[in-house]
Parts: C-alpha cells; structure tokens; sequence
C-alpha cells in the first residue's frame, strides 16, 4: 500500500492579517503550510502530515513550531538555525482581494535545501510531497538544483509529488528565471496545480486547456488549472479531459489560501481513493469557504 505519511516543504510566516475594527491578528501561514493545515484536519487519523522548513531557535520559531504540532503538522524534521529567524508578511485587503507585503529576505526557510542531508531524510518513505513556487523562490540557485535531485530521488522511490506553481515575482530575480524554475519543478511532479490568471499572464496560455497541454507535454500525468470563480479545467490518464463550474463562495471577504485549500481538499480526496472529478469538488467547495473569512487558516471552513 502507498504510504500514508504526507511532506509539505515551504516557508512558514508570521502573518498579521487585519481585522475589521483595523487592529492586526498575527497567525502563521505560508501557502504550503497552509495546505499542510488543512491536511491534518481533513485526513483520516491514520494518515501523517509533516512540514519541512527553515526555523530559527528564538521564542517566535518555537511558537511557530509548537502552533503546527497543535494543528497535528508534525515538525521533528524541520531544519533548526541559531542566527535567522522566521519571516512575516502582512495581509492587505481591497474588495476582499488580498496582496502581501513581505520581511522575509534573511528567513531561515531561505536555507531550507542548503543541508541535503536533513532534506533528504526529511522526504524519506513518503506517499505524497507538496511544494510550490515559492518554495522554489525563497532558496537560491544551487539549492534549488538540490531540491529537484532529492524530489526526483523521492519519486524514483514511489513518492508522488504536487507541485503548485505559485507565482509571486517579487521573490525571483527575474520573470525568466521563475517560469523556467516552474518547468523544471514540473518535470518531477505528478500533479500540478497552477491558476490561470498567473499561468496566463507569464506563459501566455490563452485556454487553461493550453496550460494543461503545456505541463502534460512535461510529462505531468495530472493537471488541475484552478481558475478563480470560472470553470476548472482538469486532465489526468484516467479520467481524460474534464471541466468543473465551481458554486460561486457565499460571501468573498480574503481570497488568502484560497488556492491552498483547493489543494489540500483535492489531495485529501485523492489520497483517500476519489477520482478527479469528486476531488476537484472537494478542493473547490473548501475553498469557496475559506474566502469568506479574513487570514489563511479558517477553521470554520472545515
Ligand atoms: O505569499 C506567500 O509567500 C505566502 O505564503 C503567504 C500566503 O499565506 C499565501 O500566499 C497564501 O496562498
């Protein structure tokens, strides 16, 4: 049987989401850990969910740590480093549209493949790895050459690996430079996850059914093209091409994790036996309820 341990690998942030009397709420998130959240409440009990980043060993890392371990997100292999600490990053919202602003360039996560040796232990027997673009992002040239080899040695090993593409151009040196990372990220993965509005733009898809081709001619053997309040569109060996016209959220209030949620419903009903088809409605209706409320983490959408 496939294992039931599943890895996310990311950066956790600090997040001060606003409240609407203007005061801040801090939380942690971060888009991988933020599906890792929502793996370990929505998992059958038998399953694992681990979560592997940088850390630094000051009391607002310990926090952070002690908050994934309440959560049920294992922590035992993440990388602890004396002189950084965790980044943070603020929610602002416009018409229940968010954008970030971030303090992350010296975080620990930065270092996060730069000790193969604990990211290789750290991906050891498991059923399912997620990563994104960001986590490609925040580490530089030559760790990222190190995540590809230990996530293709995973692979070779029986590991399925989920890539979302994540795009936040701030975080590269160039748009160059993220969308060949984003192809090269693609070709360890099983499953990717992009969002059109971003594919669009920096690949220049016209259809999501060109962002589909674009990543199958890859060899991704599943792709689901999440695509805001329009029609997903989706593809994989078993169920061939198909479309799904998500219900529109009941109130839209912080878009925030809306497409990390997606993922964790949709990995969770994979995971548990689903085909596509029921998986992309499991990811989307959890999705449309976790808009509905400020921050990433919305325990009231489960
Ligand atoms: O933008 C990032 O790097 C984050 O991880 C912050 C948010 O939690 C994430 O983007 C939501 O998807």
């Amino acid at each position: 049987m496939k294992s039931e341990n599943i890895l996310c690998i990311g950066e956790c942030m600090v997040e001060m989401a606003p409240r609407e009397d203007g005061a801040y709420m801090r939380g942690f998130a971060g888009d991988t850990f933020n599906s890792a959240w929502y793996l370990a409440k929505l998992l059958p009990k038998s399953f694992t969910v681990d979560y592997f980043t940088g850390a630094g060993t000051d009391a607002v890392s310990d926090e952070m740590l002690a908050f994934m371990e309440n959560a049920g997100v294992g922590t035992s292999t993440i990388r602890r480093i004396s002189d950084r600490t965790v980044g943070l990053y603020m929610i602002a919202l416009k018409n229940g549209e968010r954008s970030f602003s971030y303090w992350r360039g010296q975080s620990a996560a930065k270092l996060l493949a730069a000790d193969r040796a604990a990211l290789s232990a750290a991906v050891k027997d498991k059923g399912l790895i997620l990563f994104s673009g960001i986590t490609m992002a925040v580490v530089n040239a030559e760790d990222r050459q190190t995540l590809f080899e230990v996530l293709a040695e995973a692979r070779a090993a029986g590991t399925t690996i989920a890539f979302d593409p994540n795009m936040r151009l701030r975080l590269w040196p160039s748009r160059e430079v993220m969308a060949e990372t984003i192809m090269q990220a693609a070709e360890v993965s099983d499953i990717v996850l992009p969002s059109f509005d971003e594919d669009g733009s920096i690949f220049g898809d016209k259809t999501p059914e060109a962002t589909i081709a674009r990543y199958r001619a890859k060899g991704v053997k599943t792709v689901i093209v999440k695509n805001g309040v329009d029609t997903i569109y989706a593809e994989d060996e078993v169920a061939g091409p198909l479309t799904y016209q998500p219900v529109p959220a009941e109130s839209v209030v912080d878009t925030t994790a809306a497409g990390d949620s997606f993922n964790a419903g949709l990995i969770t009903a994979l995971m548990t036996g689903a085909g596509l088809a029921d998986a992309i409605e499991r990811g989307a209706t959890l999705s449309s309820r976790v808009i509905g409320a400020r921050g990433a983490l919305v325990p009231e959408a489960l």
